[in-house]
């Protein structure tokens, strides 16, 4: 069997590496330090499989990953998995209680501690980096006023202290990634159960008309095919002109699907399978608990 190769978001000590370690059974890891980098490494076959973040249960979907998928490459959902997450505020080994006046993270990780900021570092600037495994390493550069939201694994890795710890503003973080191809090759991961099976669809409108929604959610209710998420986002042809994700609860079929597009194109509507796949659900090592 050839080794697979598998790209992420990194570098080292990301939520997304974490995620991959918690899932593949062995491989070639290749780090890449945005979300658009992984997935054009994808496109252009220099790695057989990506791992980018998709939706976090506090901040939303990941819009970049969203739209690059959408509308940069061509590519297919083939698993999803969901791990919790848990935010630290990371500091330098010099650090003795000076003040911190520069917190470095990815957005979405400073999202997740907005009140948690608010409340205790009002003052600080922040800085927004690619992911909060790149602001750890920003942090060991820059010394004991800077401070940096990430996991336990990127405190071991960059040799950072976790001042507090579980410092997210809501308990139930969880964060779903995406697991993608150009070509189908089989992945090689740990025996986890799965949780289910969910196919994701593109639904575009022709044009905004009274009850176009209602139209197209209509076509899945009354085969009672349950959706788990509905997102809106740009088409990016001009402002009102969205398309629609959707996530069906059950794998792909012959009969459901190609009914519900059929349908869907006799309203003038598209539909694009984004893929279909198994759903993980992982929990990651916590050394550090509230
Ligand atoms: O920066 C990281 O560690 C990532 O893996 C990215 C990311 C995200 O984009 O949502 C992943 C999980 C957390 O929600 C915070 C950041």
């Amino acid at each position: 069997m050839t080794t697979q190769r598998i790209g992420y978001l990194g570098p080292k000590g990301t939520f997304t590496k974490m995620a991959v370690d918690s899932l593949f059974e062995g491989g070639e890891f290749v780090s890449y330090e945005t979300i658009p980098a992984c997935l054009d490494a994808v496109e252009n076959g220099e790695i057989d499989t990506g791992v980018v973040p998709l939706e976090n249960a506090i901040e939303g979907s990941v819009h970049l990953t969203i739209d690059y998928l959408i509308h940069q490459v061509n590519q297919a959902i083939i698993a999803e998995l969901t791990v919790p997450i848990r935010q630290h505020l990371l500091t330098h080994p010099d650090y003795h209680g000076e003040e911190i006046t520069e917190i470095h993270s990815h957005s979405h990780a400073i999202a997740q501690c907005h009140q948690f900021l608010h409340k205790h570092y009002p003052n600080a600037e922040i800085f927004y980096t690619a992911s909060t495994g790149r602001a750890a390493e920003v942090v060991k550069e820059k010394g004991p006023h800077a401070a940096a939201i990430g996991n336990h694994l990127a405190a071991e890795m960059n040799g950072l202290d976790i001042k507090e710890s579980n410092i997210h503003d809501y308990d139930n973080n969880h964060t779903r990634f995406a697991v993608v191809q150009k070509e189908p090759k089989t992945l090689q991961v740990k025996d986890h159960p799965v949780e289910k099976h969910k196919t994701t669809v593109m639904v575009t409108l022709p044009q905004d008309y009274v009850g176009a929604l209602h139209q197209v959610l209509a076509a899945f209710a009354w085969r009672k095919m349950n959706l788990s998420k509905i997102e809106s986002r740009p088409m990016k042809t001009g402002l009102g002109n969205y398309f629609f994700l959707v996530d069906v609860d059950q794998p792909y079929d012959q009969i459901l699907f190609p009914g519900v597009q059929q349908e869907l194109e006799a309203l003038g509507c598209k539909l694009k399978v984004l893929g279909t796949y198994p759903s993980y659900e992982i929990d990651v090592p916590a050394p550090v608990t509230k």
